[in-house]
């Protein structure tokens, strides 16, 4: 069928009672398509929309049947016709058209090109109090209250979800341009929720739910945590017993708690647990090791900056150590090696938690809980003006102070027990037992590297056990603490230098970068195998860097 004149896209056709045609016109004329609409003719009751096909070519048809007559308008559509095939696929297309412009709670309006009401639902009609058909001619303007659709007609945008008050009430509606052949003809607006105060209530909930539910995961994950916050510190000796107990005492109080011990000692075992039996577990803690914050990023780790605060900062700019930690603890470790002139300003943000990030005027505050640690003596520090007075009052309110291990030889069986049973626990060895003789010989020893080294030693022997059982003889008597283990079989140049103190500075740096290279820059690992406290480490390093 050719589709170039109106004959041919669309037509008429009116039947009597008995099929006999009383009139026809363009499409109507047609021999088959009489025939095919004879054929439906019996279903139609009142008013049917449906689809037929003629040559091909998909065509509306809206069918009337009267007392004594049926009518037939036709009209030829497009094969990608969307409303087409559903027409053609749902025999009550009419009913569910016919309930989409006129259910009770569709409001919808219809507007022309010019922005005028082609047509507006009864609901909608209702709530405008206005008469049937009343507003139909009139511009959209005049009758609705806050209406867009004339803008909408003239941009061709559409506008989803927005609010809009009418006659007292929000209302959530959608605004949609109406196209034909590319051409904006009108707009179509429709109200999506009447009543969004229901909806901003569900929001609440389901956002009152979400804390709910987070605030119970917090409590359970620190229920796990206070199970094992304190007995990961392995010990029954007194000052073990003690230590425990003190911090049970100290962690719900908000005070800030200094502590102090030497390297390998527990610290951090010490700070995590005080960190979990308080009410901040639910967030994380926040560590800040103080001695390796490069002196020129230092307070920009701390305290964050603002965008564009220097080059190569980000884009968006960066919380510091401190905000990160708002309502959780942070943990201030090697705070003894911290420079002066951040000492001065850690005070400002101790006194009253407020600061300002790098480059940026505007004061922050954040509700930290701080637990400070050192191995050093701050007391001959302050005496020598390396520490500040002031800020170790402010840091100090407790002081938990952990026992060396020399001093509690008591506890190296329970410890090196406990440590066995984790490494097999994470498959890194099936040595489980240990010959009575272990423990004595350990006791023996003198251990300045405390824990940190006990375990290091104890995890080097199970490699040379004979995989199930530690003895005495898997213990490398030359690399044992205390007894200044031979240097490793380093080639060390002779110094220039005549003096001693160059002489040995050159000798440990060799030592470190070696163990630097065989430990792929562990510095953890380093600062064990060499006996030295990180603290030592890092000031060597920044040293060696300085000197290049
Ligand atoms: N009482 C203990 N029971 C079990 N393990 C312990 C105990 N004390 C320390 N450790 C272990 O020893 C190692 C060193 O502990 P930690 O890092 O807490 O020491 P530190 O005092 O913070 O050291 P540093 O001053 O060098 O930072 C860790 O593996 C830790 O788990």
């Amino acid at each position: 069928m050719t589709q170039t004149s109106d004959a041919t896209r669309s037509g008429v056709l009116v039947l009597d009672e008995s099929g006999n045609v009383k009139f026809q016109s363009g499409l109507g004329e047609r021999a088959d398509v009489r025939g095919t609409l004879l054929g439906l003719r019996s279903q139609l009751k009142e008013r049917r929309l449906f689809g037929i096909d003629v040559d091909g070519t998909h065509c509306f048809v809206l069918g009337w049947r009267g007392p004594d007559a049926a009518l037939f308008l036709i009209h030829a559509g497009k094969r990608e016709d969307t409303l087409l095939d559903f027409v053609g696929s749902v025999d009550f297309a009419y009913a569910i058209l016919n309930h989409l412009v006129s259910s009770p709670y569709e409001g919808m309006t219809v507007v022309d090109d010019k922005a005028k009401i082609r047509f507006i639902s009864p609901v909608h009609e209702g709530f405008f109090h206005l008469g049937t058909g009343e507003a139909v001619g009139k511009p959209v303007t005049e009758v609705i209250e806050n209406t867009r659709l004339h803008e909408i007609v003239q941009s061709g945008k559409a506008e989803i979800g927005k609010i809009q008050q009418m006659r007292g009430v929000t209302r959530v509606v959608s605004r949609v341009p109406i196209l034909e052949n590319r051409k904006v003809v009108g707009a179509i607006g429709q109200v999506m929720f009447k009543a969004p105060e229901q909806l901003q209530q569900l929001s609440l909930e389901v956002n009152r739910l979400r804390d709910e539910v987070a605030q119970y995961k917090r409590e359970i994950s620190g229920l796990l945590n206070r199970s094992t916050g304190l007995d990961q510190i392995i010990g029954t000796s007194d000052a073990i017993r003690q230590l425990k107990a003190d911090l049970a005492k100290v962690a719900p109080l908000d005070v800030p708690v200094l502590v102090i011990g030497e390297s390998g000692t527990g610290k951090e075992l010490v700070a995590n647990a005080l960190h979990s039996l308080s009410a901040r577990h639910g967030r994380p803690m926040v560590m800040v090791n103080s001695a390796a914050l490069p002196a020129s990023l230092a307070e920009s780790e701390l305290f964050g900056y603002e965008p564009g605060a220097f080059t190569g900062a980000e884009r968006k700019g960066r919380k510091g150590k401190f905000e990160s930690a708002h309502k959780s603890t942070l943990f201030l470790d090697e705070v003894g090696d911290m420079p002066l002139d951040l000492q001065v300003k850690l005070l400002r943000i101790l006194q009253d938690g407020v600061f300002e990030r790098v480059g940026g005027e505007q004061q922050r505050f954040s509700d930290f809980r701080l637990v400070s640690a050192t191995n050093r003596d701050l007391g001959q520090m302050i005496q020598s003006e390396k520490f500040r007075l002031d800020l170790y009052y402010r840091i100090s309110p407790v002081t938990l102070k952990i026992p060396p291990l020399r001093e509690r030889l008591e506890d190296i069986p329970a410890i090196v027990q406990g440590f066995l049973a984790s490494l097999s626990s994470r498959n890194r060895s099936s040595v489980r037992f240990v010959d009575d003789k272990v423990y004595g010989y350990l006791q023996s020893l003198k251990w300045p590297g405390n824990v940190r080294q006990l375990l290091h030693e104890v995890e080097r022997a199970a490699i040379f056990s004979d995989g199930t059982t530690i003895r005495v003889e898997d213990f490398r008597p030359s690399a044992l603490p205390g007894m200044s283990p031979p240097p490793p079989p380093v080639t060390i140049a002779p110094p220039a230098a005549t003096e001693m103190r160059a002489a040995v500075e050159s000798v440990e740096e060799s030592l470190i970068r070696e163990a630097l290279q065989r430990h792929g820059g562990n510095k953890k690992r380093v600062a064990e195998e060499l006996g030295i406290s990180r603290s030592y480490l890092y000031k060597r390093l920044r040293s060696i860097e300085e000197a290049v």
